[in-house]
């Protein structure tokens, strides 16, 4: 291999590699903006939990969604283990959410 030829080569994985980083961080947006949605809904229903004196969590529902997402992430090709990890920290985080609102 030519000196000129290693450094197209050299060219296309750059090029390829800061394609593919542009389509990560669309990605990675979208995961903030949906996240934010998502506080935003567990946010009302933290307030109407607590208006209701209703428990901050739902370990029945908490199992419900955890099926089904194990499911979603089965089809979808993710790691299942993964897909539960991600939900569980995320309703966790929810649940202390829940709490302050209950304590103020
Ligand atoms: C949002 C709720 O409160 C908690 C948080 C959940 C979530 O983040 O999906 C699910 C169940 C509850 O433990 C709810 O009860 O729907």
């Amino acid at each position: 291999m030519t000196s000129s030829e290693s450094s197209e080569i050299d060219e296309s994985v750059i090029a390829e590699l800061s394609r593919l980083r542009d389509s990560i961080d669309n990605i990675d947006a979208a995961v903030v903006h949906m996240l934010a949605e998502r506080f935003k809904c567990t946010q009302q229903v933290g307030h109407l939990k607590a208006q209701h004196q209703l428990p901050p969590a739902d370990p029945a529902r908490e199992a419900r969604q955890i099926i089904r997402l194990r499911e979603l992430a089965e089809s979808a090709k993710l790691d299942p283990a993964f897909a539960e990890k991600l939900l569980t920290f995320i309703i966790a985080e929810v649940i202390r959410h829940h709490e302050t609102i209950a304590k103020s």
